[in-house]
């Protein structure tokens, strides 16, 4: 089969097997690069959206920069002979392959991880072949819950509170500047997007696996959050994702008191603004992106995904023995978005915003890397990759599908 990109909205729905498993290598080479302690960091890991963007991150840290066993949980399409699954399909067939090239232990679920039926799962293969794990990282995006016990469907919403939002955006699909306007959440919304992406299924995976007896003498937790500046707060920080994130912080300080009882401990992280299928989604996130982007760049700050998760380990979660515990912030969590939040990079930012045009979008923002980065999460526009070339749509590798 020969894959084209077919873009639809904020998704790509085509994706390549092939850029997919080098955009992992790329991953798992800069963690090799980035020398992390390898006797100071995670044993045996569980990544609950292990997939793609952060997690996948995590996963490739946790296995390629300290050697870690991973279990990975995530909902993805395999390909077929007339159709190719999805980037997330892909990104884990080819870390499994490299994980066990390296000698590393690599499983993976592929299934709704908001089910009991995952968290059963998951625990009955860290009896079976790990038998505890030191570290679970929580790190799932989903529009969508099903509530494990009543099986009623929750929706989030990208929305703001209290009043409508108007700011300019980015028409992804026409490359132009728009004014996007989104209506408020109903109290009815704010509460569902807090039950798809709040605390509430954090707390019972690791009630789960504590009552099971599958977490290590001190082991740690970890979720993913976003904060950002005044520039998308009223869309995400104030907006009902804030509301859900407040609950995840809830839930780490909650989780935190249970696993400090065998001297481990959980966090929130909050991470910069990256490329993913997730962001993509969000109303302004293009325009935020293309701008701190090429803000961060210019200045010798910018990071990425794996750049991220690499810090979050190396100098957060795993800090060499004289460094101390990591510092976190009033609400315990560690920041990794400090960098992003400078006020020189928001204040440069916000001169941008106000100039930029559907005619200087490209000339005056990184809206042609955000473009690039967009692509490549679905394996397109890398130089390495013929994309003429015929490729097998289908991805086998040792996964357990629910
Ligand atoms: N992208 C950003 O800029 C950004 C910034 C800060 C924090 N975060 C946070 O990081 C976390 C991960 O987001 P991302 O941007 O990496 O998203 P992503 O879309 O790249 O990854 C989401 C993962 O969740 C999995 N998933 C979704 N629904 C699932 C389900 N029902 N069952 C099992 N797996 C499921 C997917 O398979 C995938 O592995 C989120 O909490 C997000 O808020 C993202």
């Amino acid at each position: 089969m020969i894959i084209k990109p077919k873009v639809r909205g904020f998704i790509c729905t085509t994706t390549h097997p092939v850029g997919c498993e080098k955009n992992v290598l790329e991953q798992i080479e800069a963690t090799r690069a980035r020398g992390l302690d390898k006797a100071n960091g995670p044993k045996k890991v569980l990544v609950i959206g292990a997939s793609s963007g952060y997690g996948l991150a995590a996963r490739i840290t946790a296995a390629f920069g300290y050697g870690a066993d991973t279990l990975g949980v995530f909902f993805e399409k395999p390909g077929t002979e007339k159709k190719p699954g999805t980037a997330g399909w892909y990104n884990s067939a080819a870390f499994d392959r490299f994980a066990k090239q390296e000698g590393l232990y690599s499983k993976s679920i592929n299934g709704d991880a908001f089910s009991h039926e995952a968290r059963e799962k998951a625990i009955e293969l860290i009896k079976q072949d790990l038998g505890q794990v030191d570290l679970v990282v929580y790190s799932l995006a989903s529009p969508v819950r099903k509530l494990p016990d009543s099986g009623e469907l929750k929706r989030s919403s990208l929305k703001p509170i209290g009043e409508t939002y108007r700011a300019t955006a980015i028409d992804t699909n026409k490359d132009a500047i728009i004014e996007a306007e989104v209506e408020p959440a109903t109290e009815q919304e704010i509460e569902d997007t807090k039950a798809v992406m709040g605390g509430e299924d954090w707390e019972l995976w690791i009630d789960a696996l504590d009552r099971a007896g599958v977490l290590a003498e001190g082991a740690r937790s970890v979720a993913f959050s976003y904060i950002g500046t005044e520039i998308t707060w009223p869309i995400y920080w104030h907006g009902a994702l804030g509301k859900a994130k407040e609950d995840l912080d809830r839930a780490a300080g909650e989780i935190d008191k249970r696993l400090s009882a065998s001297g481990g401990g959980a966090n929130v992280a909050v991470l910069k603004s990256v490329v993913t299928q997730a962001s993509a989604a969000i109303p302004v996130m293009p325009l935020y992106i293309a701008m701190v982007y090429r803000v961060m760049k210019e200045k010798g700050l910018h990071e990425g995904t794996i750049d991220q998760l690499n810090r979050l380990f190396g100098e957060r979660l795993y800090r060499g023995a004289g460094q101390g515990s990591a510092e976190t912030d009033e609400a315990g969590r560690l920041r990794l978005d400090d960098w992003e939040l400078r006020d020189d990079v928001q204040q440069a930012c916000k001169d941008l915003w106000p100039q930029v045009t559907t005619e200087n979008l490209f000339a005056i923002t990184d809206y042609a890397g955000y473009k690039h980065e967009f692509l490549k999460l679905f394996g397109f526009e890398r130089d390495d990759v013929d994309y003429d070339a015929d490729v097998d749509p289908v991805a086998e590798f040792d996964v357990v599908t629910l």
